[in-house]
């Protein structure tokens, strides 16, 4: 799914303007939308706020980068209808080319199923997501998991710490040469990500593969694991995704090395 922005808004304007202003300004902006996107924004309108642009941006806007680091509230009438879930089955993404919210699934959803997905980092522990999504978002999380049987919840914060160690263990083994290790815990890591929620993004996944065989100095792996990041990274889909530009610069560097390894034998 692709939404594109109803309103784009630098954080410096909101940071700046005084609030009487602001609110008159982005008013302004939202009555001149076409009707159609307009009733949609104001159908979006929510909770107890008293006015009515804090009440349509406060619980439904997302933040994205556009330009270098310069950080914006987007407004996306369409993914704004998605609830938050600790278990989501799809995530989010901006293209910046595009400026497109585009709505990814992690695997096929049934039809009839919710789509969700994770206002929060997933790897954020249960009682740190429910205070940011008190917070952030102003409610208090009613999905699946959170109410659903504690030993669930209980099993799911034990995924979420073991995956996390894991990366940092995996991070660290590769700062102090241990490759090997790494690699086998990369696929640790794959296997407790399928056991739980969702495997770690695959193209991620054979990104880190690829790397660590490089350093290993397996260029075979290596090359095939970049190969099969960068395939990945396609089937996924965006235009300006970071990980498919540096997937397809270390492929490129990888097949540079290995032609030259060539002609420096022969
Ligand atoms: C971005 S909107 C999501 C769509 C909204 N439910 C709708 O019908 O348009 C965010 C709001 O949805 C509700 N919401 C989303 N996820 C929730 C969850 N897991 N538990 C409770 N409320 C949730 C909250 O009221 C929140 O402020």
């Amino acid at each position: 799914m692709v939404d594109l922005p109803a309103l784009l808004i630098s954080v410096s304007f909101l940071g700046d303007t005084k609030p009487h202003h602001r609110r008159r300004v982005l008013k302004q902006a939202i009555n001149q939308l076409p009707e159609a996107t307009r009733s949609r924004v104001y159908g979006l309108s929510r909770g107890t706020a008293e006015h009515e642009v804090d009440a349509v941006l406060g619980p439904n806007s997302h933040t994205v980068m556009v330009g270098d680091e310069e950080v914006h509230v987007g407004l996306f009438t369409e993914v704004a209808r998605i609830n938050h879930s600790c278990r989501p089955n799809a995530y989010y993404r901006f293209s910046e080319r595009r400026l497109t919210m585009e709505v990814v699934a992690y695997h096929a959803i049934e039809p009839g199923d919710e789509i969700t997905l994770s206002y929060v980092p997933l790897e954020t522990p249960s009682p740190v997501r429910r205070q940011y999504l008190k917070s952030h978002w102003g409610f208090d999380c009613t999905c699946p998991l959170c109410t659903g049987p504690t030993p669930d919840l209980d099993e799911s914060e034990a995924w979420r710490q073991k995956i996390k160690s894991l990366r940092e263990t995996i991070a660290n083994a590769r700062s102090e040469g241990f490759y090997h290790d790494a690699i086998v815990m990369t696929e640790e890591w794959l296997m407790f990500g399928e056991w739980d929620m969702q495997p770690p993004l695959m193209a991620a996944y054979y990104d880190t593969l690829a790397d660590l065989y490089f350093l290993k100095g397996d260029m075979v792996n290596a090359t095939r694991h970049a190969r099969m990041a960068v395939d990945e990274w396609v089937r996924l889909g965006s235009v300006d995704d970071e990980g498919l530009e540096k997937a397809r610069v270390f492929l490129g560097r990888l097949l540079l090395e290995a032609s030259d390894g060539r002609h420096r034998r022969g």
